[in-house]
């Protein structure tokens, strides 16, 4: 599931609700497809932000859901749908942000994170590549040599380093919610 709701009058708040790492299952890409096509078409919201709930981003897929029939919204046109959003949206990562999580905070146009948060690709411990164009957006955020060394060896990173890389574009130690939405504020 996803959450929606309006916060500082003009930002439409995105929610991810899975314990317990707000995992992208069905119903919440479905959730995250709805709440979008909801804020889109509200003259009010000028910006998004997409955060998880319970201080934890997105755990990526949906291991629970690995060997069973595909359901729901694909991945793919969602995250590019987000990418090609007329109003800017922010990503708020806390916890994690993993593989399919990443993925959903590259397609944003931007990604805040708080201090304590871990970044990474860590499909190649489970066999596979990134599978939601993650090998196409890391490497154009911060270069082939970065994002190979990320997506062949699935190692998380700090927010620092994330920081540092190109990853996030702001990190704090407060909350990342209340950062995000005010970089929502000043970017819309
Ligand atoms: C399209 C895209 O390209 C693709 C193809 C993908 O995205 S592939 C998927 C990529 N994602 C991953 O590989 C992330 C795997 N998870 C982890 O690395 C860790 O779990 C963690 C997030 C760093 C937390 O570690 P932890 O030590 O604090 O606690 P935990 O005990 O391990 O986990 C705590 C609880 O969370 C559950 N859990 C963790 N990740 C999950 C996930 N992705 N889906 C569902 N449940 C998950 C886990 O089963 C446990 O449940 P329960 O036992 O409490 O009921």
């Amino acid at each position: 599931m996803a959450q929606y709701t309006r916060v500082a009058g003009s930002v439409g708040l995105i929610t991810l609700q899975n314990p317990p790492v707000n995992a992208l299952s069905a119903m919440v890409r479905q959730g995250i497809v709805d709440t979008m096509e909801r804020a889109l078409s509200a003259p009010e919201v000028k910006s998004l932000v997409i955060c998880g709930q319970k201080e934890t981003f997105c755990g990526g897929a949906d291991i629970r859901e690995f060997g069973t029939k595909m359901s729901g919204p694909p991945l793919i046109p969602l995250i590019h749908a987000i990418e090609a959003s007329t109003k800017p949206v922010v990503a708020a990562i806390e916890g994690v942000a993993l593989g399919g999580g990443l993925e959903l905070a590259l397609g944003c146009h931007y990604r805040i994170s708080h201090s304590k948060a871990k970044l990474g690709l860590p499909e190649v411990t489970l066999g596979l590549l990134p599978a939601a164009a993650g090998s196409q957006r890391l490497p154009r955020l911060i270069g082939v040599p970065a994002a190979l060394d990320l997506i062949t060896t699935g190692r998380h990173v700090t927010a620092a380093e994330a920081l540092q890389l190109g990853i996030v574009d702001q990190v704090t130690d407060h909350s990342t919610v209340d950062a995000a939405v005010k970089f929502a504020l000043s970017v819309a």
